[in-house]
């Protein structure tokens, strides 16, 4: 039997089941356009976050929740997802998704502002894991301050590394592209990182901090 590629990432994205409280997270998310991440990446998150027993977390790029939702379930009970997002009508919508996950505010730290301008603030060496889901043309910005964040054997995951294809096409030679690339390039050449790049989504890009 032959399966072309649109099958297998339509059969991946079906296999992850979303409930009630993320299917209208999802649903506002689209509404507002926020941009949701499948659920192959939502799923992704969850499982990198239960196997590093994640306490503590960022993201950039809140949206509507979708990504914060699949994150909190896979974080330990008393974990707190510190999440950034420049737009603030995304993060009331997050901020209610929360609420209709049962998720108690102190479990949530919602900032909002550019993630250039906040993540200089938070502490060294102090996550446990780091989602990057915003500007893709930020990615090599985002690398240098976010390996900076994470505690040795923390992980940086960052979305949107084949950035719709682009990346792998040689004849694509656009700003956003080639930032893809250089932040890829940079974790490459970062002797303390294991990475792998999974195309789930709009590709993942993983590094553990050794
Ligand atoms: C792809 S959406 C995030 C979707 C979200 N992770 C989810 O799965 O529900 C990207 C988000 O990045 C935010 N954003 C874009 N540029 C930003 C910046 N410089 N600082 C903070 N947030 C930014 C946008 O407002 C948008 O909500």
């Amino acid at each position: 039997m032959q399966t072309n590629g649109d099958q297998i990432l339509a059969h991946t994205e079906d296999s992850v089941l979303e409930d009630e409280v993320l299917l209208s997270a999802r649903e506002r998310a689209e509404d507002l356009g926020g941009d949701p991440v499948p659920a192959s990446v939502g799923a992704l998150l969850s499982l990198f976050a239960q196997m590093l027993d994640a306490r503590t977390v960022v993201e950039i790029g809140t949206g509507a929740g979708v990504s914060g939702l699949w994150l909190l379930d896979g974080m330990r009970a008393d974990g707190v997802l510190t999440t950034i997002d420049a737009e603030p009508e995304l993060q009331r919508a997050a901020k209610d998704a929360f609420r209709s996950g049962g998720i108690t505010s102190s479990r949530t730290r919602l900032i909002n502002g550019d993630g250039l301008e906040v993540l200089p603030r938070l502490a060294d060496g102090a996550y446990d894991l780091v989602f990057v889901d915003t500007s893709p043309a930020d990615h090599p910005r985002y690398v240098e301050e976010c390996v900076r964040l994470l505690r040795p054997g923390g992980v940086l995951v960052l979305h949107n590394a084949l950035y719709g294809g682009r990346v792998v096409d040689v004849t694509a030679r656009d700003a956003t592209t080639l930032a893809v690339r250089a932040a890829a390039r940079a974790i490459a050449e970062d002797d303390r990182l294991t990475k792998v790049l999974l195309p789930v989504g709009d590709g993942v890009l993983c590094a553990s901090r050794g």
